[in-house]
This record gives structure tokens, sequence and C-alpha cells, in this order.
């Protein structure tokens, strides 16, 4: 099994980049299949997902061809040759089912495997699915697989999401950026990712406004083409690297990174004791090593990203004092607390909340990645351990972080990737 080993102790200094994000490409991805000629997408990051992703589409008929060294993706889905997704290939990435709300809006067709629950929570569809019916799709749901068909077309429509979920707040603009007529949908996710969604689309010909708001106004329209885009940088790349710095002390520049979309990030760091300096280009963070505790709640954008929570409680377990992180977004995200308990963190789980004591050293042992952020909270653990820390399971790092190796050891952390390719799985 390959794993990372990780010797603790070393100082950060120097520049990282940040790539364009997984959670917005993934989306972008899923958006040309709406369009009737080639789309090119620039900034792709090197990751595990965007190659599933290209498996997804290729098993549609759509031609992908991605050049890892352009960084550049060029999609042609002017014909495509089926509307169904296998549990294959739908298990491997959630994010799959975001070619549902395109394939109903172009062919009033889709069928896809249910994608099953996951190491962080349930994750149910139902308001994708409710959003998708109120824009009078048939949902039919059997063998483990959901098919929804429209043979007359959608229709645009008044919805409200029960929760601001952004894969629903996705899906649903993408069915509605082809239906006749207006929709209005309400309390949608504000996440940057949206609207980097909705930017795109509008590029292709789509007349979407108001993303990045409490209502997403969308004017239906009867073809989109393909078009040249560059996603956004990955603002939990960027918080991962800047809480790698404050936790293991020095000078990091973290370059492409956007202030505006990490501002809890920002505001708990400064809060923890690191020095935060924004400009044009990107973030530096300035730190001795030294932080206080803090309280974290995670909640939907411009709330403090869940997909940060196990990085920070990485950061509250050397911290001074007890902090206290509570997850609102999902149920089971704590599954970096044994992990990090083998490493020496005292934490204890109250329902939703963890309280971290700060202890004075983590201490380096065999760990393993249990998902994506939780083997990201563990790569930080190791970098301010004592000894030797070993991370496996690294197909859940791969997913989500491009070069990640490559960027920790080029700022002077001491990490190597040893032994050979595990078989990927979930
Ligand atoms: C590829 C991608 O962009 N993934 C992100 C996306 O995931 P994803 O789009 O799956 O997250 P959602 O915002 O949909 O989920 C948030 C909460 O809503 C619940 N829910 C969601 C949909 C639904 O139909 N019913 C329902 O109950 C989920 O179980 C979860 O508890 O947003 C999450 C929340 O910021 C991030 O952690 C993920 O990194
Ligand atoms: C949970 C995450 O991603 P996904 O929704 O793709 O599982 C994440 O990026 O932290």
């Amino acid at each position: 099994m390959e794993k990372l080993v990780i010797r603790g102790g070393n100082k950060l200094y120097g520049t990282i980049k940040i790539s364009g994000a997984k959670n917005a490409v993934l989306p972008l991805i899923a958006a040309t299949l709406l369009g009737t000629s080639q789309s090119t997408l620039e900034g792709i990051p090197d990751l595990e997902d965007v190659r599933t992703f290209s498996q997804v589409l290729k098993h549609l008929g759509v031609s992908v061809e991605y050049n890892k060294e352009e960084q550049t993706m060029l999609v042609d889905s002017t014909v495509i040759s089926s509307c169904e997704a296998p549990y294959e290939l739908v298990r491997k990435m959630r994010a799959s089912f975001l070619i549902m709300g395109p394939l109903l809006a172009r062919y009033g067709h889709s069928k896809i495997s249910l994608p099953g629950g996951c190491a962080i929570g349930t994750r149910p569809i139902d308001l994708h699915l409710k959003g998708f019916e109120a824009l009078g799709a048939k949902i039919d749901i059997g063998h483990g697989y959901i098919e929804a068909t429209a043979p007359n077309g959608l229709t645009g429509a008044r919805i409200y999401l029960d929760f601001p979920s952004v894969g629903a707040t996705e899906n649903i603009i993408m069915a509605a950026s082809m239906a006749k007529g207006q929709t209005i949908l309400e309390n949608p996710a504000h996440e940057p990712e949206i609207v980097d969604l909705a930017n795109y689309l509008n590029t292709m010909g789509a007349n979407i406004r108001g993303a990045g708001t409490n209502v997403i106004k969308i004017e239906g329209v009867p073809e989109l083409k393909g078009k040249v885009y560059e996603v956004i940088p990955d603002r939990i790349e960027a918080g991962t690297y800047m809480v790698a710095a404050a936790m293991a002390g020095g000078d990091l520049y973290v370059e492409n990174a956007l202030p505006e979309h990490l501002k809890p990030v920002i505001a708990k760091l400064k809060e923890a004791g690191a020095t935060i300096d924004e400009d044009i280009n990107g973030i530096r963070v300035k730190s001795d090593g030294k932080l206080r505790a803090i309280d974290i709640k995670t909640l939907p954008y411009p709330g403090f990203p869940t997909d940060m929570q196990a990085q920070f409680m990485a950061m509250t377990t050397i911290s001074q004092g007890t902090s206290v992180v509570s997850e609102t977004v999902f149920e089971n995200r704590f599954m970096h607390v044994d992990e990090l308990k083998r490493m020496g963190a005292n934490i204890k789980i109250d329902g939703r909340s963890a309280v971290v004591e700060g202890v004075a050293t983590l201490t380096g042992c065999p760990v393993k990645a249990t998902d994506l952020r939780a083997g990201a909270a563990l790569v930080l653990a190791g970098l301010v351990a004592e000894g030797e820390t070993e991370v496996g399971y690294l197909h859940h790092i791969d997913r989500g972080y491009d070069g990640l190796v490559e960027k920790l050891c080029g700022v002077g952390a001491d990490i190597k990737r040893v032994g050979t390719a595990e078989t990927k799985k979930k």
C-alpha cells in the first residue's frame, strides 16, 4: 500500500501556488454536457476526481481530452450516445450525480446509479430530485438506479430549497438553464463554486442572475454552446496550506488564493495567533507555531467551510487551551478524531461537537486517511509531530490535492510517498 512518510518539525518558507478548484471544476465538467460544441476548460487541477469524471463523460460517448501539462480539458459533447451512468463510476465520486441536471435538460432522460452513503454522512439527494420534479420531470427509483424523464422537456418553476445544498443548487441551475420559461430558486447555496458555474453557463449563452445571493433567477434558453473558461482557484487547498504554515511556523505565500473566498479561514487563523497579509495575487501567512485555542462552527457559505473543519481540528490539537469544533453540515464528519488521538491529541466528541484540549506535542505513528479532508488533517498533524508519521489510504487525498507532496516539499517539509499503488476504492 502507498503511504506518505512525514518527518515533522520543519518550518515552511516560500511560495505554494494554488491549483484550480476541485469543487468548481466538477460542476463545470458536468455543464459541458449542455453545450452543442466543444468546451475548453482551463486551469484543470491534476486530481483523481477529474480523471474519474472524465471516465463518466467518456461512458456517455463524449470526447474528453485532458492535457495535464497545459492544465486544459477539451470536451466535445455535440453528440451524447448514452444518458446512463453505472454504479462502478458513480460510487467512486458522488459529484458524478451532477450529470443528471444537464442530461435531463438536453435529452429529457437520465438514469444514474444511486450514489450510496460515504464516510462523512448519508448524503441524500432528495433536494436534487425535488427540484427536478418541480421542473416537470418524473422520477423513478428502482434496482439501485434513479431514472428521471421529461419527454416534453422541462418547464421553469419556483423552487425553495429546504437546505442550501451545493450539489442540488448546481444540478437545478443546469437543468433550469434550458427549461421553458423562468425558474426562481430560493434559499440556494451561495458558495463561490456556484457563482463560477453560473458564470460559465452564462458564457455558454444561459441567462442566470443572482448566483451567490438568496435568490437565483434562470430564464431558460433553447441552446447552449461550449466555450473557453478558466476555473477559480481552490479555496480549500489554499486554506489547507495556510493552516499548515500556521501550525508548522514560518513564512508562506499562498499564491492565487482569493481572500474574499477565505474570510472565515483568515479570521480564525488570526484569532489563533497567525499573521495574515493579503494582496492581489495571494495570501501570506506568518507564524511562530505558538497558537491559541479557537472555537469553530461549520456552516454553509459564507460561514466556516465544513471542508476545512478537519484541518482546523488538527491545528487546535496543538493550540494552547480548550477549543470546541462543531460540525453542523454533515452528520458524521469526525472520522479524523480517532486518528488524531492515536498521535496524542486530546479530543472528546460530544454529539456534533468535539472538545479539543491542546497538547504540547503530537507524536508520529501510522494513521489512515478516512476521507479527503481527514487525510489532509493527518498530513498537517504529521508536519508538527515528533518523529515519523505514516499516512495510508492515499486514494482519498489524491481525489482532491494536486501535487501535495511536491508543493509541501518545495517549502521545506520532509514528506515522501513510498510503496506501490493501491487499488482505488471509495
Ligand atoms: C463536489 C462538491 O462540491 N462537494 C462539496 C459539496 O458537496 P455536496 O454538494 O454533496 O454538499 P451539499 O451542500 O449538498 O450537502 C450539505 C448537507 O445537505 C444534505 N443534503 C444534500 C442534498 C440533498 O439532496 N439532501 C440533503 O439532505 C447533505 O446530506 C449534507 O448534510 O458541498 C459540501 C458542503 O459545502 C462540501 O463539503 C463538498 O466538498
Ligand atoms: C467532501 C468533499 O468532496 P466530495 O463532495 O466530492 O466528497 C470535499 O471536497 O471535502
